[in-house]
């Protein structure tokens, strides 16, 4: 089939690549003239494991294409994918110019039938203004008579395994309200369900709630087991222990249950803001979902928090090594990241950071721009060297298995403060670490070069 991803970002180059793969004639269009360049000279704007390969070979074989000109992109694919961003506008509620830019050059460049399918997440009701954008621009044109339809097909991949959950999705949310798009949707999606059907066929303003939902569900799980870990630690438990407690009853599961130091990314804040948005404007507050916000905000700054309640609130003098910087692991995305949030505090406080990421730092550098006393380490240990404790903040896999016994030498002071829980307290103790996990007992460093602050 002949397809059109408007956007190329996360979603639209994964989507475009994916469906290039099983055979499909794929033309990416963006509006970036930098980011389609890149891509033609076979380079990615973005780094996601497994994306390169496939890309860079259906490009080769003649299947994936990519321009600037929408014009040429309305003209070539039957369906219309909108993938362009959705981001928050000032009161939290997602900005539509994007969606309805994208929609109005369909409406201006179509002269044939169209099924237009809309994978941003948006707000329920974009289908219909994306329906009504269309039918202006071609009633302007004098060509009310041409057919199209409009579905809700929201995308559900998490960054760092994009590839892997777009090839092999749990379920495929499709909202739709007539048959000759149900049958087109079928078609193109039919080589991702060999297994088992796993096309949910709904009506398109479920569909959009659908997204929206399962965001809101996964941020108010994350909050709460923020909050659990919080508690434990004052009550003098384990989170890691309740965490395989509560995890093992089939009806709650293990996915989704690890404390942290705050979600971030560009879906959960955009999507719990968004809702609790949409919800208010109908007159229908979410009470639950405010609070999920609210503990996210605070849980942003618990490891910062942290770090005063060990070395004092004045932290001019002092270095602190901080590793991670992308929001999750396997992405160098570090919008709304806690890292984010950490750096500023520290540097605000009077720190030198020293800030080590796998691919995340050029990122990072645009994000926080010159902020005094940052600076980036080429390797985790160089980050070490000098600084009086270090801060994980995200759980690469090369942070996983350091080499405890030189941590504890090379740090002029031996503590870790660590937002994800990635060590062992027996280990830590063992090497001589001062060791202060989430939600779990510290471990005073042995022998303890410094008391533990109360
Ligand atoms: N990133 C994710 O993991 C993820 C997962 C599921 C859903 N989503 C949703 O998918 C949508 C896209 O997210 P993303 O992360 O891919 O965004 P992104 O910012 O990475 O990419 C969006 C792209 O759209 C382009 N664009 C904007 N307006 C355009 C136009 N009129 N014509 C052509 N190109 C245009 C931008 O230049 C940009 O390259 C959002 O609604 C997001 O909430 C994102
Ligand atoms: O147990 C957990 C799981 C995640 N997180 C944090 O939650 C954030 C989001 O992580 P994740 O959901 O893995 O990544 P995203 O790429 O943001 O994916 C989410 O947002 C996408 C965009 O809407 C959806 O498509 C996905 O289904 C949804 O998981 C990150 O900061 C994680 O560190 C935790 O703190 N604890």
């Amino acid at each position: 089939m002949k397809l059109t991803i408007v956007g190329t970002g996360y979603v639209g180059l994964v989507t475009g690549a994916c469906f290039a793969e099983m055979g499909n004639d794929v033309l990416c269009v963006d509006l970036d003239p930098g980011k389609i360049e890149r891509l033609r000279q076979g380079e990615l704007p973005i780094f996601e494991p497994g994306l390169k390969e496939i890309v860079l070979r259906n490009a080769a074989e003649g299947r994936l294409h990519f321009t600037t000109d929408i014009q040429e992109g309305v003209r070539f694919g039957t369906m219309q994918f909108i993938a362009v961003g959705t981001p928050p506008g000032e009161d939290g509620s997602a900005d539509m110019q994007h969606v309805l830019t994208a929609a109005r050059a369909i409406g201006r460049h179509m002269s044939d039938y169209k099924l237009v399918i809309d994978k941003s997440t948006v707000p329920v009701g974009t289908a219909d203004a994306v329906q009504a954008e269309i039918a202006k621009a071609l009633a302007e044109r004098g060509m009310s008579k041409v057919p199209f339809s409009v579905v809700s097909n929201p995308e559900f991949l998490k960054e760092g395994a994009a590839v892997e959950d777009f090839m092999r999705p749990d379920r495929i949310i499709v909202g739709v309200d007539d048959d000759r798009a149900a049958l087109l949707m079928r078609a193109l999606y039919a080589p991702f369900q060999r297994q088992r059907d796993k096309l949910v066929l709904m009506d398109v303003r479920s569909a959009e709630l659908t997204k929206y939902a399962a965001n809101a569900m996964l941020a108010t799980r994350i909050s709460f087991m923020n909050e659990m870990a919080l508690l434990a630690e004052k009550l003098g438990a384990d989170i890691e222990q309740v965490r395989r407690g509560i995890g093992s009853d089939a009806r709650i599961g293990p996915q989704f249950l690890y404390p942290g130091c705050g979600y971030g990314g560009s879906c959960f804040p955009k999507d719990v803001k968004a809702l609790l948005s949409s919800a208010a404007g109908v007159g229908e507050p979410l009470h639950v979902l405010q609070a999920v916000e609210r503990a996210n905000d605070r849980q942003k700054h618990v490891l910062v928090d942290r770090v005063v309640n060990r070395f004092g609130a004045d932290l001019s003098g002092m270095r602190f090594a901080v590793w991670g910087l992308a929001f999750k692991p396997e992405t160098d995305d570090v919008r709304e990241a806690p890292s984010l949030v950490v750096v500023r505090e520290l540097a605000a406080r009077g720190a030198r950071i020293v800030a080590h990421d796998p691919e995340a730092m050029d990122r990072a550098r645009e994000a926080l721009g010159e902020l005094p006393g940052l600076e980036y380490a080429p390797s985790p240990m160089a980050a070490l060297e000098g600084s009086d404790a270090l801060i994980v903040v995200t759980e690469w896999k090369v942070y996983r298995v350091p080499d405890f016994t030189r941590m504890a030498t090379v740090l002029r002071q031996p503590v870790v403060i660590d937002g994800r829980n990635l060590y062992e307290p027996a280990m830590m103790r063992e090497c001589g670490l001062e060791y202060h996990p989430l939600g779990r007992p510290a471990v005073a460093g042995a022998p303890a070069p410094l008391a533990l602050a109360a």
